[in-house]
């Protein structure tokens, strides 16, 4: 480059705010440079330079890093050549475990991946700059969560997991018909995310359809086509399993001896095996076996002696305190399922699946029922159940009686479901109608919305409208037919296999139906806390661009003329949820319809929302549902999104929108905030 002045200039590389800004934090706790130079070039070459998991918690990673070298240097140590998992390697593919994974009760895994990385051999601050580029991994944040606030969710929803970078490691699950429970031989997949990187979803980059067609055939089959390529060591924890939530308990005292604190080499409650102990999923789940100890009580695992012995004391004791160190980054650290992310909330299994990369579902608490927030009012007391609310008279199965139950009360006399367990097709298509087409069906306007009145008052628009929708009460508890009554679909929960799978088509996790559906089949509910609109309002307020997904409760609002704060209920799946929050947004031709259902309570306020396939649908083929988005008002609650929903009735397409705005403005049931 040429200075005005003609000559030749030697420009100074541009310096990484974010290295600038890594040393000035440190120098703010009285770090000097020269302890943070090495520990940062460690750490970037670890985390392949995802300056995330550098920056998570105000640094903790660096300054974690940093006394370990002292430490290491005081006790005139060698440095032990680090492996952390790299998140969000979008190179590895893992395949497999299809349906049958979800019959196994095998578990979790975790799997540092092999990646050789690129040494930085610069420890100049100003050339570490040079080198140093934020991650390519594309981040989004989807949970909301302001810990300090009384409405935010509570620490034990955090997990938000990274998958094991295995398909190995699900390989296991599936061949290892004879696995224990957690607190036992189980072998578990570690989520190990900081408390801020468990409000992240790493999405993938988009995978092909083409991809996804190998991926669907490789699954059926369940095959493993990575090789194990991607495994290095597998590490575990002891895990206490109480309350079905698996969670690690890193060890008491973190100082090298308690590692490897035996003549043999074998600590308990951690496993570490190299590679090569995965290449057979046998192999791997016998050698955690192998050890002559035995598992310890309440420990997933031990480690196996030949493999410590192996790699010897020194790197077995490094790469497990590492993995600590990463560990306790996370105040809390968690585990997922693959096998059944309901955590055995659910009458089926639903495994997860993700061809494409190593990502792990984001992490929440798994509901099968919605529970009550701090301010709604959901009253469920049989006392104000009435006589017309429930079937005394009835016994066994309503449907099969000869006089028509008093339920039906409010689906005019009919029964909404058919003997065969599915809805009654009329009742079905009225309700397909209405997602359809909302501006031909009636609809109510409150004085006082809602969804308006928490918005500034210069902000607020009139009511943009609420259908006037058909809602199904279920026989219950206070009525005298049976659980099986035929009137007590939703109630019983989920009957047919799902899975939780990685979409190709950019829309992050999806979920799909493992079987055939027929039209009108009960899919799932869509359960969360229960929460007022007011109640979201705030938690949107208090996440950082991150947004819940909710569903609003309007089915009742025209059945009053002033709808009271505490009334104005919505559902909230984002930290307690159930696999409804996988469901993706079509638009307009989505294969659910989402149908409102009252099964404790008659006061219309409250009521469940049930996914219904509003036609046939075959199996592997994703569920969807209309979200009822606007793509074009910007003014209501919801976050819009650029739509890949791949509908030719697509909303979010320009023309489309012009078209169609006044219809659009309609907002029923969801809202996504
Ligand atoms: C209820 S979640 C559905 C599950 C979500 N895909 C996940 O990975 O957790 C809603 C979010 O999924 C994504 N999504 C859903 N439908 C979509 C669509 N048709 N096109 C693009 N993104 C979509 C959007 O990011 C949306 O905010």
């Amino acid at each position: 480059m040429t200075s005005p002045s003609g000559r030749l200039s030697i420009m100074a590389p541009k310096p990484n705010p974010k290295v600038a800004k890594a040393f000035r934090a440190m120098k703010d706790l009285g770090i000097s440079e020269d302890m943070v130079k090495p520990a940062l070039k460690n750490l970037l070459k670890l985390y392949d330079k995802n300056w995330e998991h550098i920056e998570a918690e105000n640094y903790r990673a660096l300054i974690d890093a940093i006394f370990e070298i002292e430490d290491e240097e005081v006790h005139h140590q060698p440095e032990q050549p680090l492996k952390r998992p790299r998140p969000g390697n979008q190179d590895q593919d893992f395949s497999l475990v299809e349906e049958n994974i979800a019959t196994t009760s095998a578990t979790f895994l975790h799997f540092a991946n092999t990646n050789s990385d690129t040494a930085l051999n610069n420890t100049d601050p100003q050339q570490l700059q040079d080198t140093m580029e934020p991650s390519k991994l594309a981040v989004s944040n989807s949970n909301p969560s302001d810990e300090s606030e009384s409405d935010s969710p509570p620490s034990c929803l955090r997990p938000r997991g990274r998958r094991p970078t295995s398909s190995k490691a699900l390989a296991i699950a599936e061949a290892s018909e004879a696995h224990q429970p957690c607190d036992t031989n189980e072998t578990l997949y570690l989520s190990q995310m900081s408390l801020k990187d468990q409000h992240k979803e790493l999405v993938p980059s988009h995978p092909s359809e083409e991809d996804n067609t190998l991926s669907e055939r490789l699954s059926q089959g369940a095959q493993d086509i990575s090789n194990g390529k991607d495994t290095e060591e597998e590490f575990i924890g002891k895990c206490d399993s109480a309350n079905g939530v698996h969670r690690v308990i890193p060890p008491e005292n973190e100082t090298s001896t308690s590692f490897h604190n035996s003549a043999n080499g074998i600590t308990d409650g951690v496993l570490l095996l190299p590679e090569d102990a995965a290449l057979s999923t046998h192999g791997l789940y016998t050698s955690i076996h192998d050890n002559e100890s035995g598992p310890a009580d309440n420990s997933i695992g031990t480690v196996n002696r030949k493999k410590v012995l192996e790699m010897g004391a020194e790197k077995s004791v490094s790469v497990i305190k590492n993995k600590w160190n990463q560990a306790r980054t996370s105040e809390t650290t968690y585990l997922l399922d693959a096998t059944d992310i309901t955590k055995g909330e659910e009458n089926v299994r639903i495994s997860i699946i993700n061809h494409y990369n190593d990502v792990f579902p984001p992490s929440f608490c798994y509901i099968n029922e919605s529970l009550v927030g701090r301010k709604a009012q959901v009253n469920v007391s049989l006392a104000q159940i009435g006589k017309e609310d429930c079937c005394s008279t009835c016994a066994r199965d309503c449907l099969s009686l000869k006089d028509i139950c008093i339920c039906t009360r409010s689906t005019g006399g009919r029964y909404a479901y058919t003997t065969d367990g599915i809805l009654n097709e009329e009742f079905l298509e009225e309700c397909i109608s209405m997602t359809r087409n909302p501006q031909k069906h009636s609809q109510f306007f409150c004085e006082d919305c809602p969804l308006q009145v928490r918005k500034d008052k210069d902000a607020r628009e009139p009511c943009k409208g609420h259908l006037v929708r058909k809602i199904i009460k279920e026989c219950w508890r206070k009525c005298q037919c049976s659980k099986h009554c035929g009137n007590r679909l939703v109630q019983r929960g989920i009957s047919h296999k799902l899975q939780v799978f990685m979409t190709s088509g950019g829309k992050g996790w999806g979920l799909r139906t493992l079987v055939d559906l027929p039209k009108g089949t009960f899919v799932c509910e869509y359960v969360g806390e229960i929460l007022t609109v007011s109640e979201l309002y705030l938690r949107n307020q208090s996440c950082l661009g991150n947004c819940a997904d909710a569903v609003v409760l309007d089915a009742g609002w025209a059945s009053s003329k002033e709808i009271k704060e505490d009334k104005a209920l919505c559902l909230d799946a984002t930290v307690y949820g159930n696999v409804a929050r996988f469901i993706n947004h079509r638009c307009a031709d989505a294969n659910l319809v989402a149908i409102p259902v009252e099964v404790e309570t008659p006061d219309h306020f409250y009521h469940r929302v049930a996914f219904f396939t509003s036609k046939k649908v075959g199996a592997l083929e994703e569920l969807t549902r209309d979200y009822g988005i606007n793509f074009n008002d910007c003014d209501h609650f919801t976050r819009p999104f650029s739509c890949r929903c791949g509908s030719t009735f697509c909303r979010n397409m320009k023309h489309y929108n012009r078209k169609r705005t006044k219809e659009n403005a309609l907002l029923p049931f969801d809202f996504k905030i």
